[in-house]
């Protein structure tokens, strides 16, 4: 990719054509910030929203949306007779995370920080904060925003020493920061102006965050303006309009191709994106990821990079398992997901978006849907989405983090071969364009996907058990990321296209470098469900005498002795050691022993049980058999029927088929029990981090 490309966004207008105009000093920002022109978006919002219409605007990722709400908010108050006193909120910006809360609680700073504070008595001082201050220092009636998200420890402190009137957060903290006693007693909102959902669907859509957004609604006066921003609306936005807008313009974008001068109104992302999928198994998932960051970074020049997981427990394994891959030595790789503390989140972002890379030192950020929406990363040459994502309205969100403002970038997806193909249609006829990206091979060259699993998928396998092995907590954490991946994988909205049914685990567990497949449900299934079809692909190829050889994906669990397999983590190492020592020393109740002997059978392949249950019935068969000729024999021997003899044998015969359903009994219900602790199990055992490692 060329780095040196100049890029522009799309142009709507030029600032001076505005209507109402904007103040001089919000001018001077805007033009000092280098915007020469306005964005379509911008150019269709702004005046409708500085005059008194509520506006739901519909434009693709990185049209320039957030300005279109930034500016009216602080062009009205600019305009506005009433000034605001110290616990007065003007305006209300409401985000779905707080990495985007703090996107645009940094972009109300920039404008609001080159304004002296009215408390302020030094010019220097406030204009020291400005990243590009004007020329002539102008004191404002407001004063610089508040955010109010989980990283703020002392909200209503900062809220009142900053005397803020605009209030940035996420739906949570900010319902909590209004409607708790100490905020109904020191924060008034009954002059508010202007209320803004950004990525309102995603606000509305997901439950806690809808309920916590209705709560703050009920909490504003109804006399306000309200906007809904996003890429992408949904009904529940419909639904929106009705409750807390009044007759709303809607504002939807339609694209241009810059070459025809063509209206694109069919393409939901933004023109100067370059859409693929790339079809591979899931065997391969790991080896083509590798091979597209070397392949991008050496072909084209790319420099920075976004890898989207479905997961936390997926980013923290792979960030860990790639961190340590030569292939990637000159890769800077940073984790973000939202089980991760506010400041190493912080952090994370931080690391990502300053690290100066280039192509031969490039930066990676593996992550969550929670870099997926609004984030503004300036320079991503290349979105990938190891795992697409459960919502089907994220994908362009994700991809939308590249080709931002004009800027060319590309996404890439990955398919697994098969059902999941079926993904490519599912985005086209959501106006998604994507076209096909072919397999990388060893010699980071386009080739058609390999016949059998690519050798290099093994070798790569074998080089991640390699890394796990040096630690018994990169084991942990690679069956919580593979069972999470699975769980992930149940819940996609596209349930017809990723069903549970058609992954092949072994498959799947190659591409994570797994040792052994942990213990659930859903596997035991699927073992079944392989070994039926494999019978009956056998009886069918008896059947016609086919020599054919079915090409089985051949697994095998690596060879770990896991008394031994150890921790890194001396403490955690020790607790093992200990845990293993207690169990050893407690004897063995008989109850115990019984269990086990069930569960070992429970752990025996379905047609290992099959062969066993084919071979006890031909012995019952053969016994019948032979006490059948043993009466005959008798019979023969005495001469006739002796009538004790055969009430005799009937009670016989009786007593032991009361004994045999005794016994099946006892043995059902102990099954039952030894399912019941195995759910017990699965849950502590997850709790406690060591996940699905073993049952005893
Ligand atoms: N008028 C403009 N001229 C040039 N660049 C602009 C202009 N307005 C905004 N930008 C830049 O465009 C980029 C994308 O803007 P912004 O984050 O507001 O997009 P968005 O539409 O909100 O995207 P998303 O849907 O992903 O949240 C930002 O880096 C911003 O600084």
């Amino acid at each position: 990719m060329n780095r040196n490309h100049t890029a522009a966004p799309a142009i709507g207008g030029s600032w001076e054509k505005l209507s109402p105009p904007l103040t001089p000093w919000i001018m001077d920002v805007v033009r000092s910030s280098g915007f020469t022109n306005m964005t379509p978006v911008q150019a269709g919002t702004i005046p409708r929203a500085i005059k008194n219409q509520d506006c739901v605007v519909e434009a693709v990722t990185g049209s320039g949306k957030t300005l279109a709400f930034v500016l009216p908010i602080l062009e009205r108050l600019a305009r506005s007779d009433k000034v605001y006193k110290k616990g007065e909120v003007a305006a209300i910006v409401i985000a779905p995370t707080r990495e985007l809360a703090s996107q645009i609680h940094n972009v109300f700073h920039s404008f609001l920080a080159s304004l002296v504070p009215p408390s302020a008595s030094s010019p220097i001082a406030s204009s020291s904060r400005s990243p590009s201050p004007p020329r002539e220092v102008i004191e404002a009636p407001y004063s610089l925003p508040c955010l109010i998200t989980s990283g703020t420890p002392t909200p209503y402190e900062t809220f009142l020493a900053l005397s803020s009137n605009i209030l940035i957060g996420t739906p949570g903290r900010l319902a909590a920061f209004l409607l708790s006693p100490r905020g109904q007693s020191v924060v008034r909102v009954s002059d508010l102006d202007c209320l803004v959902l950004d990525e309102a669907d995603r606000l509305l859509s997901s439950p806690d965050h809808r309920r916590d957004v209705e709560r703050i609604m009920r909490h504003l006066p109804k006399q306000r303006r309200t906007h809904l921003f996003s890429a992408t609306m949904t009904d529940a936005v419909e639904e929106m309009i009705g409750l807390g807008l009044r007759n709303p313009v809607r504002i939807v974008v339609n694209l241009k191709d810059k070459r025809t001068g063509e209206e694109a109104k069919e393409r939901r992302t933004p023109m100067s994106l370059q859409n693929t999928y790339l079809i591979c198994r899931h065997a391969e998932k790991t080896l083509q990821l590798v091979r597209l960051l070397q392949s991008e970074s050496s072909r084209y020049e790319a420099a920075k990079y976004i890898v989207y997981f479905s997961t936390c427990a997926a980013v923290d394994y792979f960030y860990r398992i790639l961190s340590a891959m030569p292939a990637l030595s000159t890769f800077h790789l940073t984790s973000l997901h939202g089980d991760l503390p506010p400041r190493v989140r912080e952090t994370a972002l931080k690391s990502f978006t300053t690290h100066p890379s280039s192509h031969l030192h490039p930066a990676v950020l593996l992550c969550t849907d929670v870099a997926a929406r609004g984030v503004d990363f300036a320079d991503v040459d290349v979105v990938i989405q190891y795992d697409p994502p459960t919502d089907p309205k994220t994908f362009s969100h994700r991809a939308g983090r590249t080709a931002r403002a004009g800027r060319q970038g590309k996404g890439v997806v990955l398919l697994a071969q098969g059902r999941e193909e079926e993904y490519v249609d599912f985005l086209l006829a959501r106006k998604i364009p994507i076209a096909p990206k072919a397999y990388l091979n060893a010699q980071l060259e386009d080739s058609d996907l390999p016949d059998v699993v690519d050798s290099g998928a093994i070798t790569m396998r074998d080089s991640i058990r390699k890394q796990v092995m040096k630690d018994r907590e990169l084991h942990d954490r690679a069956a919580k990321s593979f069972v999470s991946a699975l769980r992930a994988y149940t819940k996609h909205e596209a349930s017809f296209i990723f069903r549970l049914a058609d992954l092949d685990f072994h498959n799947l567990a190659t591409g994570f470098g797994l040792l052994r497949l942990p213990t659930m449900p859903e596997i035991k299934d699927w073992r079944k469900r392989k070994e039926a079809q494999r019978k009956v692909v056998e009886k069918k190829r008896e059947a016609v005498e086919v020599v054919e050889d079915v090409q089985d994906f051949l697994w095998e669990d690596a060879n770990v002795d896991w008394d031994t397999y150890a921790y890194a983590n001396k403490t955690r190492e020790t607790a093992r050691l200990a845990a293993l020592e207690t169990k050893r020393a407690t004897p063995i109740s008989e109850d115990v022993q019984k269990k086990r002997k069930i569960r070992a059978e429970m752990r025996e392949s379905w047609s290992e049980q099959n062969d066993k249950r084919a071979r006890k019935e031909v012995k019952k068969e053969k016994r019948e058999k032979r006490k059948d000729e043993i009466w005959a024999q008798k019979l023969a021997e005495d001469g006739g029927v002796e009538v004790g003899m055969v009430e005799r044998f009937k009670k016989e015969k009786a007593a032991g088929q009361v004994e045999r359903e005794e016994q099946e009994r006892e043995y059902k219900l102990l099954k039952r029990e030894v399912r019941v602790e195995r759910g017990g199990g699965r849950v502590k055992a997850a709790a406690a981090g060591g996940m699905f490692d073993g049952l005893d």
